[in-house]
């Protein structure tokens, strides 16, 4: 029996990054929006022959997107703040991406990472006055676009609740977004009477928030919701959980009366084979079964071993085989990956060979048996792989790991020492570290490594950027400098390529947020340092400025979430094993004179287990790293830290316990409000929310500024206050770089001015 197979969802950026090119050439006005559009169909057409060609059963319609699904969901029902003046039933490229990214007259819409992984998704504002009204222009049109190309049609759509709980209300309302349901059904279920009349009969609707801990308003609103729109003739409701277990919410998702529901089994088989137990004989069970979070072959025979046990329970008609989430979280194909060790290519599976591998487990037993002894053997060997095991590593932590002192001195002790060795001023400034990565950057980047230039010449190269930057910093007049950044390719990539145990791909590219991409390392065996990895840099940016450079890291959490991790140990085994590593160039940057050092975890918040009682452990992991990184140094040198994220709430008490002593934030997109938690719980190191929003081209003026500047002293006391930009400027351009940073400079200046007069006047 062939089980019917689908995926989630495809990645939309291109096997070469089409669509990232394309934009990108749009945005600068080299190609019109008619080209744009024509790139994007090419895209959707190679990515619907390549699930058909694989063998999939459906084609998934409506996860291709000009920027963000969730943008493109909220334009759909015409969630549209009206202060950006468009007309969502008849929105232009060019408006939809003033949404995206703001213009100089409109800040874009707020950016925030998509439930826990490193997509960015734009948050919809939902205002009172809002009226909900459907505008389908985008994907009938896509769905008839694979009607045309003779592909069976399974468009998706993100559920109504996950979609509510998800936006954020507009201005001074005082409903919640969930109140707001009963509006919103109509049209979802105008919109599936839409798809019905194309001919369509399977729907999959997205709903992960299944996979969180629900309140009651939103259990409550997934039982309305299903009961309404499952009430659609002609349209079978696949709901789809994903990014983890639904546990205790599987009796809900049971009982909604939809024709199938979509478990994620990557992880965890229990509720997969609960789920068949109380399925009943009517609805179909969609098993995620092939990992769409990590990128290592699927072990073929476990796989096959749960469908065996779900087959005990319900018919093969009703079983599908699936990607556990949408495929847009690991990179296109192996196939590009030429300069990988061809060992550890064979343990990789990519979005395309992940077709494959669902393909073949619907296959017949005979079928499928030769595949399963083919993969055994590819697994075995990999865990007989050097390196996979470092007796040496192991050693070493062992030893070491018992003994490191996690505490430092009291932060006030501390406090008076740094003050009294770099002699900062009130509101200190500062950048988060990077600085415009220009296509000239890039490009004398990949020359090097495709030996076009040598490596002397790259370093001269970068030692005149790293200069220019230097001086483009004093001149603008920030305290504290950063080298710039020019030598990294990404900061954890960076990290990966000096790191045993990691490896780099050349084209595993993943989307982070519209044109933005990564290529995340492979964990694939024991870490180690395997030389300095960024002494020479800082020591350089050092020796031509008087002004101090601060040294800067990437952390063990933000290398672990931004990697795909090894899943043969635990995580905590690869955190400490990194964290020791990262200890060591610390110790050596203050070895060598380096007075502050910043170690990044951008991603801390963002890895946040999204289910509560996974989260101690997570923080707690967190934090030990953080301090195995941080706590060896003197009380002297300054420990900085630097959180892309604007809701800390759930992680706070970590904060505090990583004792940095100065932590930066990202606040501008939503108006310092965040700073109110650090503000009850009188936070006492140092802290710089950002008054600049660096995901947007616009420069902002030095009035904007100051007034960020007083709304964040509302919170904040002078002393504790640092002056700086959201998060790094790698994505800006050296024009409004430098007019932004001049503006900062001038509204601290100004602001320091104005509490100078008003201490002397009281
Ligand atoms: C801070 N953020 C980061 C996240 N995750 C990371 N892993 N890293 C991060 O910094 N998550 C949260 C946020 C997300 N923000 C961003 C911001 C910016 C980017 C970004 O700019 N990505 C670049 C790719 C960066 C990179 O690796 N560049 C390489 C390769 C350059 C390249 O494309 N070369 C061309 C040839 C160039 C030429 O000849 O002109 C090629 O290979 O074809 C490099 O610099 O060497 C992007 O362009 O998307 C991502 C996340
Ligand atoms: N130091 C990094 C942090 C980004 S989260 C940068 O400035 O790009
Ligand atoms: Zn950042």
């Amino acid at each position: 029996m062939n089980y019917q197979t689908h995926i989630l969802g495809y990645p939309r950026i291109g096997a070469q990054r089409e669509l990232k090119w394309a934009l990108e050439k749009f945005w600068r006005g080299e190609i019109d929006a008619s080209q744009l559009e024509q790139q994007g169909r090419e895209l959707r057409k190679t990515h619907w022959r390549e699930q058909a060609d694989a063998g999939l059963d459906f084609v998934s319609v409506g996860d291709f997107s000009f920027y963000d699904q969730v943008l493109d969901t909220a334009c759909q029902f015409g969630i549209v703040p009206a202060r950006y003046g468009v007309n969502s039933a008849n929105l232009s490229l060019t408006e939809y991406f003033t949404l995206a990214r703001g213009n100089q007259q409109h800040a874009p819409l707020a950016l925030t990472k998509w439930l826990d992984t490193n997509y960015h998704y734009l948050v919809p504002e939902l205002a009172d006055d809002c009226e909900f009204k459907l505008n389908t222009n985008r994907l009938l049109a896509e769905i008839k676009e694979a009607l045309n190309e003779g592909h069976c049609v399974k468009p998706v759509i993100l559920g109504p609740v996950t979609l509510l709980s998800l936006c954020q209300l507009e201005g001074k309302s005082t409903t919640t977004p969930l109140s707001r349901l009963n509006e919103l059904l109509p049209i979802y279920v105008e919109l599936l009477e839409n798809i019905q009349r194309l001919g369509v009969s399977w729907v999959q609707i997205d709903e992960p928030i299944f996979c969180t801990d629900l309140a009651p308003d939103q259990q409550l609103a997934l039982s309305r919701a299903y009961e309404n729109l499952s009430g659609v003739e002609g349209i079978n409701i696949l709901l789809a959980t994903y990014f983890g277990e639904v546990r205790n919410h599987l009796n809900l998702l049971l009982t909604l009366p939809v024709a199938g529901i979509h478990i994620d089994a990557s992880q965890c088989d229990e509720d997969a084979i609960r789920a068949a137990k109380y399925l009943g004989s009517q609805k179909v069970l969609s098993l995620g079964i092939v990992d769409g979070r990590n990128v290592w072959l699927n072990d073929l025979q476990v796989s096959h071993q749960l469908v065996e046990k779900i087959r005990h329970h319900v018919d093969d008609s009703q079983i599908w085989l699936a990607s556990s989430c949408s495929l847009q979280y690991v990179p296109h194909t192996v196939a590009n990956e030429s300069n990988l060790e061809p060992q550890l290519r064979s343990w990789l599976s990519f979005a395309r060979q992940k077709l494959d591998e669902i393909v073949q487990l619907a296959q017949p037993l005979e079928s499928l048996l030769p595949a399963i002894e083919a993969n055994q053997l590819v697994l075995a060997e990999k865990l007989l792989t050097a390196g996979v095991i470092d007796s040496a590593v192991r050693e070493r932590l062992a030893e070491e790991l018992p003994n490191i002192d996690r505490n430092r001195t009291s932060y006030q002790q501390r406090k008076h020492k740094q003050q009294a060795a770099l002699q900062l001023p009130l509101l200190p400034s500062t950048t988060i570290g990077s600085f415009p990565q220009t296509k000239e950057i890039r490009k004398a980047r990949a020359q090097y490594l495709s030996g076009q230039i040598s490596a002397a010449d790259y370093q001269q190269f970068l030692q005149a950027e790293t200069r220019e930057c230097i001086h483009k910093q004093e001149e603008a007049g920030i305290d504290v400098l950063v080298h710039g950044e020019f030598e990294r390719n990404d900061m954890v990539e960076y990290f990966a390529s000096q790191l045993a145990g990691f490896a780099s791909t050349s084209a595993g590219w993943v989307q982070s947020y519209g044109s933005r991409c990564t290529k995340p390392p492979l964990i694939w065996g024991d870490v180690s340092r395997l030389q300095s990895m960024t002494l020479d840099w800082v020591k350089f940016a050092q020796s031509i400025t008087n002004k101090p450079v601060k040294g800067m890291l990437t952390g063990t959490t933000t290398i672990l979430q931004w990697s795909f991790l090894r899943n043969d140990i635990p995580r905590r085994h690869v955190s400490q094993q990194i964290a020791l590593a990262l200890r060591d160039e610390v110790l050596e940057l203050e070895a060598n004179g380096v007075q502050i050092i910043q170690v990044d975890e951008a991603a801390l918040r963002e890895g946040l287990p999204l289910r509560n009682d996974k989260q101690a452990d997570y923080l707690d992991e967190s934090v030990d790293s953080f301090l195995i990184t941080t706590s060896g140094v003197r009380e002297e040198t300054q420990i900085h830290t630097h959180m892309c994220y604007s809701q800390f709430n759930a992680i706070y008490e970590s904060i505090i316990a990583l004792d940095a002593d100065v932590i930066s934030i990202e606040a501008t997109r939503n108006q310092m409000k965040l700073l109110d938690v650090f503000s009850q719980s009188a936070y006492p190191n140092q802290i710089g929310p950002g008054v600049w929003d660096i995901h947007s081209p616009r420069v902002p003026s030095v009035a904007e500024i100051k007034s960020l500047i007083k709304k964040a002293l509302y919170y904040i006391p002078a002393e504790q206050l640092w002056i700086n930009p959201d998060c790094g400027l790698k994505t800006r351009g050296w024009l409004e770089t430098e007019a932004s940073m001049k503006n900062l400079v001038s509204a601290c200046r100004e602001i320091r001015a104005e509490l100078c007069e008003s201490a002397i006047t009281h």
